[in-house]
Order: C-alpha cells, then structure tokens, then sequence
C-alpha cells in the first residue's frame, strides 16, 4: 500500500509555483493577485481562506481578503465583485462557499468575470472543461488529477467509481476521468444518494473517488483488493483529546480499508492541501491571461 501524499505534492507544486513568481519578478512583471471573499464567520470557512491566503505569501502572490458580516445583501455582494471584475490588479477571486441563505450563490458565481474564476465554477468554465477547451479546472479535481499523475497511476481502460455529484468535486472529476487525455480515459460511475446498492457499485472500482462528507461511510467490505482510493471527505468530529476539541475525518474507513489498496489518500494531508496548490496554480494562469475570450 502506497500513501498518496498531498502534503509533499502541494508542497512541491507550491515551489514550482514560487519559482516562476521569483522569474516573473526578476522580469519587472507583476506578481500575481489573489482576492478571497468571505461572508459570515463559519470555523471551517475562515480556516480554509486563511490557509489560502498563507499559501499565497508563500509562493510570493499578492493576496486580499473581503471579508463581510453575513447581513451583507445579495446587491451589495454582486457590487463588491463587480468592482473587483474591473479591477486590473486582481488576477483571480474566489468567493468562499457556502454562503448565507439569503444571497444566490448561482447569481454570484455567474456576475464574477469568468476569467478571474479561479475556482472554476462559473458556467462558463465548467461548459469550457466539458468540451475541453482553456478553462480553470475546479481545484480539488484538478488536485486529484495531479495526484495519480505524480504518482504515475494508469488510469486508461479502468473503472472509476466516483461517490458524490455535487458541482464542486463529484460532478467535474466524474467528466476529467472520463476525458481522452491522461490522467483519464477511465470508464466513470458516478453514485449519489440514490444509488441503489452503493457497496455494490464501489466493489467495482480500480479507482475509488469519495466526495460525499459523511465520516466511515465506505467500509472495507466496499472496496475492491488493489484499488486506487481517494478520499475528499473532510468532516470535523469531535475529539476531546485533541487540543482544538475536533479532528478531520474522510469519507473513508481508513484503518480497514488501507491495508487493501495499492494506493491511498490519507485525511488530513490527502486531497486538502493539493486543493490550496491548485488554487495557486489557476491564479498563475490567470496573471498569465491563459483563460481569455
Ligand atoms: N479536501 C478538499 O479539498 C475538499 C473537501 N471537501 C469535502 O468533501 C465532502 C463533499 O463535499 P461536497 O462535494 O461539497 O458535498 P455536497 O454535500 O455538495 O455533496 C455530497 C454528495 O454526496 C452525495 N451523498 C450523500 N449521501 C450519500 C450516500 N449515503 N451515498 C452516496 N452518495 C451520497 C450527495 O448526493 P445528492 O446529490 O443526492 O444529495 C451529494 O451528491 C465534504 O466532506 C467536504 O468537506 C469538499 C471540497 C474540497
Ligand atoms: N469557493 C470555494 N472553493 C473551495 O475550494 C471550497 C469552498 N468554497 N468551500 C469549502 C470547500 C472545502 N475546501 C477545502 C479546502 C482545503 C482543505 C484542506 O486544506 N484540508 C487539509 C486540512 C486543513 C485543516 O486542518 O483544517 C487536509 O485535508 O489535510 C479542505 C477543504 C475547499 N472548498
Ligand atoms: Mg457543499
């Protein structure tokens, strides 16, 4: 069983990533620019864009958080990104989700300038992707992808099951894997809450992709011997021994099912951090102007 490391690959995109801002400044260019937008004070949320916005200084990015209490209106919100999209300094935005009730995240998502939609979830770039055309790839599937490519793991003719359907992780990693270009070429079953026999589906999967936020769901019994498994879940459960109160956990049973897979993604330092690399690394193409009309 090999661990899938994503602390040691973020980390090792992320100096790729300074490399080429050091070039850029000793060239007179302009350092790239992230903006981070975040409604309302959820622990989760504020963690994650602080994390981003760490991860930014240390690859030499410029970086600007907005952050706004969660009585923010809808209009005001959309006026603040419309600003931003005329903004030349600011390269790419992301706008943490989920938001408040009352504000569309679908309106949101479509004011922002497709071009600085780093995350890659405006219409726009997901269309892009599907047809394979420049586009920002949604950052945890463009971590994943990264992840069995510096891992070297074939991925043509097998069998990927992927649990969970949402726009952010389910949705577009079920599309990538199915594309003709490495890593893909895969034969994709996506599973959701009404799939039928969920075990029964997952026993068949050479590559197992978990993005469903429910801790232990898939149990040893549900994976094939061999398989790839990558686990996006990241659930906060209560540990009192822990000094915080909580840990993370994934989707996966990882004590009983790692000693069944030639490949694992732990939780944390799995998919989590190659979600901040591959942020940075849809900002650089951004300065870049590698997405344009
Ligand atoms: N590591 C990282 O970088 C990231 C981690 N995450 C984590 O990944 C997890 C999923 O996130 P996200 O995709 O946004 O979650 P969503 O809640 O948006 O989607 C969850 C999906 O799981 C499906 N589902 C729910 N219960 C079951 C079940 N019993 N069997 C099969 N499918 C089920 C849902 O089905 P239905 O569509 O029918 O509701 C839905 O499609 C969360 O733990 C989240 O924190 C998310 C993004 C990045
Ligand atoms: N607009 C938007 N874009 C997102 O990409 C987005 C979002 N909204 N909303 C929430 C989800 C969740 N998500 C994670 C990012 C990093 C870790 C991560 O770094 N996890 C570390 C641990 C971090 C910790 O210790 O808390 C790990 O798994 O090792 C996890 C989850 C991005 N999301
Ligand atoms: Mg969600």
């Amino acid at each position: 069983m090999i661990l899938l490391d994503g602390k040691k690959t973020s980390e090792a995109i992320q100096r790729e990533i300074a490399a080429e801002v050091a070039d850029i400044k000793a060239k007179g260019g302009k350092v790239p620019h992230l903006a981070a937008i975040l409604v309302g004070h959820d622990g989760g949320s504020m963690t994650y864009v602080n994390n981003k916005v760490l991860a930014c200084e240390n690859v030499g990015f410029e970086s600007t958080l907005l952050h706004y209490e969660d009585d923010i209106t809808e209009e005001e919100l959309l006026n603040k990104i419309r600003e931003i999209n005329q903004d030349d300094t600011i390269d790419g935005l992301i706008v943490q989700l989920p938001l408040p009730r009352h504000i569309s995240s679908t309106r949101v998502l479509e004011v922002l300038d497709y071009k600085k939609d780093v995350d890659g979830f405006h219409p726009l770039n997901v269309g892009h992707m599907v047809a394979g055309l420049p586009a920002y790839l949604p950052a945890t599937p463009y971590g994943i992808l990264q992840l069995l490519e510096r891992y070297n793991i074939e991925t043509k003719g097998k069998h990927c099951v992927v649990v969970g359907r949402s726009n952010i992780v389910g949705t577009p990693i079920s599309i990538l894997m199915s594309k003709c270009t490495y890593p893909g070429e895969s034969t994709v079953t996506i599973c959701h809450r009404n799939t039928v026999d969920l075990a029964h589906h997952t026993r068949q999967a050479d590559i197992l992709i978990v993005a469903v936020g429910k801790p232990g769901l898939i149990t040893a019994d549900m994976v094939k011997e061999g398989a790839v498994v990558i686990d996006v879940g990241t659930t906060r459960v209560e540990d009192a021994t822990r000094a915080r109160g909580w840990r993370l956990r994934g989707d996966v049973d990882f004590d009983h099912v790692a000693p069944k897979c030639s490949y694992i993604t732990p939780v944390p330092g799995g998919v989590g951090p190659l979600t901040i690399a591959m942020l940075l690394k849809n900002t650089l193409r951004a300065a870049k102007k590698e997405v344009h009309d």
